[in-house]
């Protein structure tokens, strides 16, 4: 048996007992080992990593993506479950070996022997063999004990920071239930397509697939009928209401999502992006879409339309706290201090969104974004600047009326309609240009 006596002593050694067999190459591992240490030691987001291995087998990618998203996703429950048998806090790299194990051995189906001996490898292959007998040990009785491990843990609570937890009140515990289930896949269909086979039809029209769905194995894909737009994403674009004809800025506009659906339902739009290569993927996307929208490539802050707009769609940049449900790496990268940069930041757009519209033009103001400060704060906020709010109508939200707030803003959360598989973060509201 594995006495935490034993285990202190295993971590003293400063050498493996036997010598080294050669461990055998592994990149799913060593990728989600580089993504989760980029992520604990220096705040780098997962997607960062990811492209700096960009030779790597789609295949491999794709499971080290899985295992680094899980890991990060229980990452407090699995250092709970360790806790207790650690006599002394492990160095920062094999503290995530350990938690990768964990993760294996309890939340993915990895068999025991697999999920111990890959991490064991792992260990030799980057340099930590005097730490493989320890990693042996452990995981050992996190497999022997399995899921009785987790009992009487409160995963909910264990698995977001406690900055979060308290900025989310009362809607916490929904959204970190929803928070560790991975996201479906929704599509946006282009208008009068059909859907391709196996999708469920959400409120507002789009159609789900299971979490794991490959896009582009998807029929219609090459053709353009549909793009990749969570159901809650999906709702911004239509706050402005019938556009057809109108003229309209999208600020903040790639991958583009947003603008297709303007220029689908027939507005004349001008997507402005900051980032040359974002653009360069939404003019990809609008083409395979089959619809068309004047890009620029400029700074909204200070950029301006030759005339004045009749309406401004700013999906503006946040923290995303949204999407955590497909960037997990969110919860432990971003900090307090980042919130309050992005809502400056927010508030200067709203400012420029101003000068782009005739007086009584429209702005729907819309973040992926979970947080007071960047949703609520920003909009109340800008009512001192020249703007009023126009509530948004329960008509417009006839099949989402959870969503709708007293205020008459837009908001959603990844534990809103869990048994339908949850959706993203959202927050819009309809400001109105004095
Ligand atoms: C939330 S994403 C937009 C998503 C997009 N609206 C969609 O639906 O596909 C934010 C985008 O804003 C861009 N961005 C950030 N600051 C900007 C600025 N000052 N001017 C223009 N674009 C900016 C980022 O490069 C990023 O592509």
């Amino acid at each position: 048996m594995t006495t935490a006596k034993n285990l202190a002593r295993i971590m003293t050694q400063s050498r493996p007992r036997r010598p080294a067999r050669p461990s055998p190459a592994d990149p799913t591992r060593d990728i989600a080992f580089d993504i989760v240490c980029g992520v604990v030691e220096h705040r780098r987001m997962l997607e960062t990593t990811l492209e700096r291995a960009p030779d790597t087998d789609p295949r491999d990618r794709a499971s080290a993506h899985r295992l680094a998203a899980t890991t990060l996703r229980h990452m407090g429950t699995s250092g709970e479950v360790l806790a207790p048998l650690l006599r002394r806090e492990p160095p920062a790299p094999v503290r995530v070996a350990l938690l990768m194990g964990v993760t294996q051995l309890l939340f993915l189906d990895v068999p025991p022997h697999a999920a111990v001996g890959t991490i064991v490898d792992m260990l030799r292959r980057r340099g930590l063999a005097p730490f493989a007998g320890l990693a042996n040990a452990v995981l050992r009785r996190v497999a022997k004990d399995g899921q009785a491990l987790l009992d009487g843990l409160d995963q909910s609570r264990l698995d977001v920071p406690a900055w979060l937890w308290s900025a989310w009140g009362a809607r916490a515990r929904a959204i970190a239930k929803g928070l560790h289930r991975e996201a479906p896949l929704d599509l946006t269909l282009r208008p009068g397509a059909t859907a391709p086979e196996g999708g469920i039809v959400m409120p507002g029209g789009s159609v789900r697939y299971p979490a794991g769905t490959r896009v582009t194995t998807l029929e219609g894909f090459e053709a353009g009928t549909f793009w990749v737009q969570d159901m809650a994403a999906a709702v911004p674009a239509r706050l402005l209401g019938d556009v057809a004809g109108q003229r309209v800025v999208d600020l903040c506009a790639a991958p583009g999502g947003k603008t297709a659906q303007l220029a689908a339902a027939g507005a004349s739009v001008i997507a402005v992006e900051r980032e040359a290569g974002r653009m360069a993927r939404l003019r990809e996307n609008l083409a395979r879409i089959g619809v068309s929208a004047e890009t620029v490539v400029a700074d909204a802050e200070s950029w301006r339309p030759e005339t004045p707009v009749d309406a401004v769609l700013l999906d503006a940049p946040c923290s995303a706290t949204g999407t955590l449900r497909r960037h997990p790496d969110v919860l432990w990268v971003k900090r307090p201090r980042d919130v309050t940069a992005l809502a400056a930041g927010q508030d200067r757009l709203i400012d420029a969104a101003r000068d782009m519209l005739r007086p009584g033009g429209v702005l729907v103001y819309a973040v992926c974004s979970l947080q007071d400060e960047e949703g609520p704060d920003r909009v109340r906020a800008a009512l001192t600047r020249g703007w009023r709010c126009e509530p948004i109508g329960a008509d417009m939200l006839a099949d989402l009326p959870e969503a709708l707030t007293p205020e008459g803003w837009y908001r959603t959360h990844p534990g809103m309609r869990p048994d339908e598989g949850g959706m993203d973060g959202f927050f819009a509201a309809r400001l109105i240009r004095i």
